[in-house]
């Protein structure tokens, strides 16, 4: 199943749910029109047939044997339908398994090959929440919702039929009040949904304050600050606000919607007692009264409750389609699915030539007339204060936004003439915040190329991590974190050497290292340093690191500042300088003496 880019209607959720499950659609849709056209009319029709039956046998007209035959059609008929309400459950069961089955991966897919941008700006990302948090639960109450309304449509059909029969003046007293109330329902699921909306802003805030308060990963910090009371405060505070909101709407909606359920109750009420008459008069049985006021308070049931419910549910969903239809409009990165090419391209050079950069969700400049070259084999280190734009060029490097002025070249081609795949196999990043995972330290670095197998233990060796694993209960098995049975967690340090393991068994032939060992102590930092540097003998790296000690190391370092290259050469080139690396070195120097 794929999402193309269109506009989707609510009626669009009886085509998702044939796609994921077409049998049992078209068996529920089937079930449902033959369970809605005979089930009032033949039970009231069962039903008089035996209360007449009954009444006759109690005035001695007929004899007693004669009840056991409509009272087996009574149970029959209420057998049969029970029977085919529980097949149509389990049906839908099974349609909702199938589009678990279908439609997640679909939305994932789309999550995962959206532009950069629309991750890190606030307004989209609340778009793709919305869409993605319940994707199933949407689309089947829509279906279920339209599934209900055609057994509303066709049931209210047959009992109209049968009291047109009886008294035909109430059949069209009955619609006239209805019709209202269709109006009603559907603005007030619309409502609903946009309060939904509304709330979702609350409820992200409720999600994160949630997980801040009870997550493990802030466990330490929350036993040190003991700021569970302030959060817990501001966690109830936004609450209350999302719940305000939607509870306003909702109450809103239910008097709407039940205000003129109460009308019809009314009509039929009085539909009732205008039938009372033709009773007295023997123009109709007793118990075809009967059975026609089962059938008049049933269809009291589906018109005033369960149509209301019905058409607020599809109008919710057709909200949901609007959101969903903005979302597979969000502009897709080129080739975002792709995996790294197994053979990268033959390394050169790399240049930036006067690049300007701005964020689409930033106001100014981060690179502004930025220009480099670094060649094949050779170790380069990128230093500049915090917010000079370090980070950022790894981004436009790796092709997470294409957006730029001037020209960054590899080996001489414009970087946007490559394809994903080619960019993916060519560079290999290790970023401040890089990902724990919660697997096998083996999968671990795995991930790091998922073309190659039976190399991770050398990785492993080469970030150091020997040691590590020796101590471990199973080796370079043993799950990490504290998710999966038998997991053991790592040190910080630890950590981060298996996410340069990660970057170590990549072919890529350009590692860039952006300050993953922040956490480490500074002898720490130089000895991860200076091991890739040993073991990335001959090939490129770019390090990008606030510790000079670490950076001196490089053939070459780039000082940058305003989005710009202000210095750049060997330490001693810079030392003698005396420009801004030479006074930062100092600083740093001073702290240790
Ligand atoms: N997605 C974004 N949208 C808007 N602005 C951003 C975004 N990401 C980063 N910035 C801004 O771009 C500037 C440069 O950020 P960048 O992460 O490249 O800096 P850096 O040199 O790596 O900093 P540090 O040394 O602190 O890691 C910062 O001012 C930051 O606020």
């Amino acid at each position: 199943m794929v999402f193309t880019k269109k506009d989707y209607k609510s009626s669009d959720v009886l085509r998702l749910a044939f796609e994921a499950s077409p049998v049992c659609t078209v068996l529920h849709a089937l079930l449902s029109v033959t369970y809605a056209a005979l089930k009032t009319a033949i039970l009231a029709l069962a039903t008089a047939n035996f209360v007449d039956t009954a009444t006759e046998i109690l005035q001695d007209v007929r004899p007693q044997g004669d009840i056991y035959w409509p009272l087996a059609l009574l149970l029959l008929t209420l057998g049969v339908f029970t029977t085919i309400g529980a097949v149509t459950q389990l049906l839908c069961s099974r349609i909702n398994l199938n589009l678990q089955r279908k439609l997640k991966p679909a939305v994932v897919r789309i999550h995962a090959a959206l532009d950069f941008k629309h991750i890190e700006n606030a307004e989209s990302w609340e778009l793709i929440s919305r869409v993605s948090r319940d994707p199933v639960k949407s689309i089947m109450d829509g279906f279920s919702a339209f599934m209900q309304l055609l057994q509303i449509i066709i049931s209210v059909s047959s009992v109209l039929i049968l009291i047109v029969t009886q008294v035909w003046w109430a059949a069209l007293v009955i619609l006239a009040f209805s019709a209202p109330m269709f109006g009603l329902s559907l603005r007030a699921g619309k409502k609903t949904y946009q309060a939904g909306r509304e709330a979702e802003k609350f409820n992200r805030r409720t999600d994160y304050l949630g997980e801040v308060l009870t997550g493990r990963d802030n466990v330490d910090e929350r036993t040190i600050f003991g700021y569970d009371d302030e959060i817990n405060r501001k966690w109830q505070e936004q609450y209350k606000a999302g719940r305000i909101l939607q509870l306003k709407v909702t109450a809103k909606s239910f008097l709407i919607t039940k205000s003129s359920s109460m009308i019809i109750a009314l009509t039929a009420l009085f539909v009732a007692l205008t039938l009372i008459s033709p009773v007295v008069n023997g123009q109709m049985t007793a118990g075809m009264f009967m059975g026609v006021m089962g059938a008049v308070f049933s269809m009291i049931q589906q018109l005033g409750f369960q149509m209301s419910r019905s058409l607020e549910s599809i109008s919710r969903t057709g909200e949901y389609m609007k959101d969903l239809t903005a979302f597979t409009q969000l502009s897709e990165a080129k080739d975002a699915l792709s995996e790294p090419d197994v053979e990268p391209i033959a390394f050169e050079s790399l240049e930036f030539r006067n690049v300007r950069f701005q964020y689409p969700s930033g106001d100014r400049l981060i690179l502004d007339g930025l220009s480099f070259r670094l060649e094949a084999g050779c170790h380069y280190a990128f230093v500049g204060k915090n917010g000079a734009g370090k980070t950022t060029i790894t981004k436009l490097l790796t092709g997470l936004y294409t957006e730029y002025e001037g020209e960054i070249l590899i080996n001489g081609k414009e970087l946007r003439e490559y394809s994903t795949s080619a960019l993916k196999a060519l560079f290999s990043v290790v970023y401040q915040d890089f990902a724990k995972y919660y697997i096998s330290v083996k999968d671990n670095i795995l991930i790091g190329d998922i073309h190659t197998k039976g190399k991770e233990a050398q990785a492993a060796h080469l970030a150091g991590l020997d040691e590590t694993i020796a101590e471990l209960k199973h080796g370079i098995d043993t799950p990490l974190g504290k998710i999966l049975e038998g997991g053991q967690d790592l040190s910080g340090g630890q950590w981060q050497r298996v996410a340069i393991a990660r970057s170590l068994i990549s072919h890529a032939p350009v590692k860039m290292l952006d300050e993953p060992t922040a956490a480490l102590d500074p002898i720490s930092e130089s000895r991860v340093y200076s091991d890739f540097e040993k073991v990335m003998r001959g090939k490129t790296t770019v390090f990008i690191s606030h510790r000079l000690g670490s950076t001196k190391l490089a053939d070459e370092i780039l000082v940058i500042d305003d989005g710009k290259i202000i210095e750049r050469g060997t330490h001693d080139v810079l030392m003698q300088a005396n420009g801004q690396y030479a006074e930062m070195f100092e600083a740093q120097r001073e702290w240790y003496q």
